[in-house]
């Protein structure tokens, strides 16, 4: 039988891979490990990726498989679905992986500067009224920028066409170098191995959407340090099928 929500967060507090650190908590206490992940959480001097809004961790635990010589940190503030990455990580022993459970507005109090090599944005919420809560929104980048090494890359995995649209208009507009973009991943031609092997792994809501036939879209930009970035100011459709089974709060059809 599966666990419960209490059963789950009794394992969280003791998992040595789990850092839990919400809002509440941080603003208290200064995280101490900050700039010393390699050291002392991993020990060794491998690069660190992470995947923000990990969910279940279904890509932090397989990068980590695929990728023994890099570090994983998957980041979430829902501790009963981190449990399920976290657990896994533990009954295989990988010593790469850790979770962060925390806000991810807050994510530039737990990394040095140059601490992160990459991150992952996957199946994030679109956020389709709110572009300051948008993983994938500048004020974000200025976080990001903040701990990612110089021309570090994001990668954004996502069902949504909203998100897509507007995260491709933040990158041209911002110029950030885009290193690869696809609307229909598994109907793209000319992946190499490597990069279809890590884009093949599904997470959870990836799985999800593709039962509903929706095209999964991915793309990969670097982030430099200068210039300054500013929000595209364009109109971009909502997507419809995000509202299934929910009433419709509005009546617009696009949002910024
Ligand atoms: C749509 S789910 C995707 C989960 C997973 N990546 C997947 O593909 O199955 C989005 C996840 O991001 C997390 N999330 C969204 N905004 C967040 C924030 N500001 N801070 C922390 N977690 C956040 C949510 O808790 C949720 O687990």
């Amino acid at each position: 039988m599966s666990k419960g929500k209490l059963e789950k967060f009794a394992d969280m507090a003791r998992y040595e891979n789990v850092f839990q650190y919400p809002y509440s908590v941080a603003e208290q206490v200064p995280f101490e490990m900050k700039g010393g992940w390699r050291k002392e959480y991993f020990h060794n001097d491998n690069p660190i990726v992470l995947e923000l809004g990990c969910g279940k961790g279904e890509y932090t635990v397989e990068l980590a498989k695929l990728y023994p010589d890099m570090n994983f940190i998957g980041v979430d503030i829902k501790g009963a679905r981190m449990w399920t990455g976290a657990t896994q990580a533990i009954n295989e022993g990988l010593k790469n992986v850790a979770f962060l459970r925390t806000n991810i507005e807050i994510i530039d109090r737990f990394f040095g500067p140059d601490e992160v090599q990459e991150i992952w944005l996957t199946f994030s919420d679109p956020q389709m009224k709110n572009p300051r809560k948008r993983l994938s929104s500048t004020s974000f980048m200025e976080r990001y920028r903040r701990f990612l090494t110089d021309g570090g890359t994001v990668h954004l995995k996502t069902d949504s066409n909203f998100l897509f649209t507007y995260t491709t208009y933040m990158v041209e507009h911002n110029r950030l170098p885009l290193l690869f973009r696809t609307e229909d991943l598994y109907h793209t031609e000319g992946i190499d191995d490597g990069t279809r092997k890590i884009l093949s792994i599904q997470t959870y809501y990836e799985a999800m959407w593709m039962e509903r036939g929706l095209n999964i879209r991915y793309m990969k930009f670097r982030l430099p340090h200068n210039g300054t970035l500013e929000e595209p100011d364009i109109e971009i459709p909502l997507d419809e099928y995000r509202s299934y089974k929910r009433p419709k709060r509005s009546g617009l059809e696009t949002s910024k």
